[in-house]
């Protein structure tokens, strides 16, 4: 019998084969991405980020295991307290700064992606929430080491090899064991599961063409 990670992997692979083949991911490989484009997506994802720790949290207060509780306010605070500290480290080597990084708007595919996640989280069990969260660990996982073993420009490498890293590829790994290992109803698990992998296809989309930033003030 197949797992239902497998299942849901299944069920989102025409998704999953869009980013992995998108003008944005291949541009980080080939390095033909436009740095415009780049940096408007590091100012993005520092904003869903801090709507990922939220959703982060949320899971943690539902998690019916202290186990599972335990690992998602563990991820909810390591994003707090050091992903969004290298992101703002990381955006000033693009030449972002904090003020731009914190004065950032939510465009609308980055809010669409962060209601649905809070919204799951909040309307949907457990088991939903697991699969909403899912690709966002397991996708980025799969993305960094597809570019680290094809990348041919090593002008986004720091990206690649943060993606491409041990620790990403355990929590991908956790994050389907989760999925094979909870309670749920399969079908509203790949609903969620296919949804958040088209949200992530947008995510691409909204950061290959940036809308034009309104004027400061
Ligand atoms: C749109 C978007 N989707 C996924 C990730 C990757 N990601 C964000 S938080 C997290 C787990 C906790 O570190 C992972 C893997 C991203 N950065 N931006």
């Amino acid at each position: 019998m197949t797992s239902v990670s497998s299942a849901l992997r299944a069920a989102a692979a025409p998704v999953w084969d869009a980013s992995l083949a998108h003008p944005f991911v291949r541009g980080l490989g080939d390095g033909t991405l436009d740095e415009t484009a780049f940096r408007s997506y590091i100012r993005q994802d520092y904003r869903f980020l801090i709507d990922y720790a939220r959703l982060l949290s949320l899971g943690a207060a539902r998690a019916p295991r202290v186990e599972w509780m335990r690992r998602f306010a563990g991820l909810a605070s390591s994003v707090l307290e050091i992903e969004l500290s290298l992101h703002r480290a990381f955006a000033g080597r693009w030449g972002v700064s904090i003020a731009e990084l914190e004065s950032e708007r939510a465009a609308p595919a980055t809010a669409a992606y962060a209601d649905f996640l809070l919204r799951v989280a909040s309307l949907g069990d457990f088991a939903e929430l697991c699969a909403a969260v899912a690709p966002c660990m397991w996708g980025y996982a799969e993305i960094g080491v597809a570019l680290a073993a094809s990348a041919t420009s090593d002008r986004y490498a720091e990206w690649i090899d943060m993606y491409a890293s041990a620790e990403f590829g355990e929590l991908a790994a956790w994050s389907r064991s989760l999925l094979d290992e909870v309670d749920g109803d399969v079908e509203r698990m790949t609903e969620a599961f296919v949804t958040s992998s088209e949200h992530e296809l947008r995510f691409w989309d909204a950061a290959a063409a940036p809308a034009p930033r309104p004027a400061a003030g």
